[in-house]
């Protein structure tokens, strides 16, 4: 027997960071979105816990025990006093290093495909509690949809969505630390008052209607700053994206894939076609938000 995952990507709608806590991690306000980019996780019986992958970006994921995906079977196992003797299949197609939070997804795919192929049933609080102790993106992964995190982005608030969103990802050349992406953030905002993260009662509303242009005129990132300062080029790409009739651009979570919002679904195909003519990112896809979340195929 096999048990298959699918897990989505995220785009943050609203990322906002206040300053660095005592423990090098940053309060957040992050409101997230899931997006119809999916990697599948499979688990099937093996001797020993052994990972592979396959699709685009597979050669930059580490197959061995830190990797997301095992790191949720082992913990999962010694939750449940068994041997994480599994063999994890993880399909790529979310971007790796990439600001989609594609680790993440893997591991709360991972934690799924485990639970119902070991049979252990696990309650879902305790398993959300697995996913926090694996990453502050990992709840989301599991869930889905759209919602607001806060403390480190792992204590959730799911948001209600009244429409659908219609984006483009422009995937760059090469991935962004998400802890030097932070580091950038602290050495820029040094020596000044960095506000409590709040989320946008406007960016909530936007969501909760529908509200495409709302949405577009909302969208912000704290991190992007951080992001163009270690990879200027993405400015380029932003800019390319907005010349093509997108109605906003940002660098999704710590980057560098960036992101644009939309009016519809031809739209986000136009705004496609001429980001990869512009040749200034490497792959362009569109999906749809909101997503589910971790699901067994
Ligand atoms: C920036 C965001 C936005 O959603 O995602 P990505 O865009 O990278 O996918 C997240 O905050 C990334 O979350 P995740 O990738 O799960 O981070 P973790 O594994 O928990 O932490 C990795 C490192 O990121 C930094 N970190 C993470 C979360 C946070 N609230 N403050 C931080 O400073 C810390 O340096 C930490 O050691
Ligand atoms: N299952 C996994 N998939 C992708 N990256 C992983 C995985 N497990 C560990 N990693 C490591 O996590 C880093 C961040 O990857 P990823 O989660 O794709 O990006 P981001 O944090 O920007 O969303 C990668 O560079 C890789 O070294």
């Amino acid at each position: 027997m096999t048990v298959t995952v699918r897990v989505p990507a995220k785009v943050n709608v609203q990322l906002a960071v206040g300053g660095v806590r005592g423990d090098g991690f940053h309060p957040l306000a992050n409101v997230f979105l899931a997006v119809g980019l999916y990697d599948e996780v499979t688990a099937a019986p093996a001797r020993e816990l052994r990972v592979t992958c396959s699709g685009p970006g597979s050669q930059y994921v580490p197959l061995d025990r830190t990797n997301l995906a095992a790191r949720a079977a082992i913990a999962l196992a010694e939750l449940h006093g068994l041997a994480p003797d599994v063999h994890l299949h993880i399909d790529k197609d979310i971007p790796v290093a990439g600001g989609m939070a594609g680790g993440s997804a893997d591991a709360a795919g991972a934690l799924l495909a485990c639970d119902v192929l070991w049979g252990t049933r696990t309650p879902r609080e305790q398993l959300l509690a697995i996913c926090a102790g694996l990453g502050s993106d990992v709840p989301f992964s599991y869930v889905g949809g759209a919602a607001l995190g806060v403390g480190r982005g792992e204590q959730l608030t799911p948001l209600e969505v009244g429409g659908e969103f219609h984006w483009v990802f422009a995937v760059a050349d090469g991935g962004l630390s998400t802890p030097a992406v932070y580091g950038e953030f602290d050495r820029l905002t040094a020596g000044t008052e960095v506000p409590e993260p709040a989320a946008s009662a406007a960016l909530l509303t936007a969501l909760r209607t529908g509200d495409t242009a709302a949405l577009a005129a909302g969208l912000s990132n704290d991190l992007q700053a951080a992001a163009l300062s270690l990879r200027p080029s993405l400015a380029e790409t932003l800019a390319q994206g907005t010349r093509a009739g997108a109605l906003a651009a940002l660098v999704s979570g710590s980057g560098p894939t960036t992101a644009f919002l939309a009016k519809d679904a031809e739209g986000a195909h136009r705004v496609a076609q001429a980001l990869l003519a512009s040749g200034t990112c490497v792959a362009a896809r569109v999906a749809v938000a909101p997503a589910p979340g971790a699901v067994v195929l």
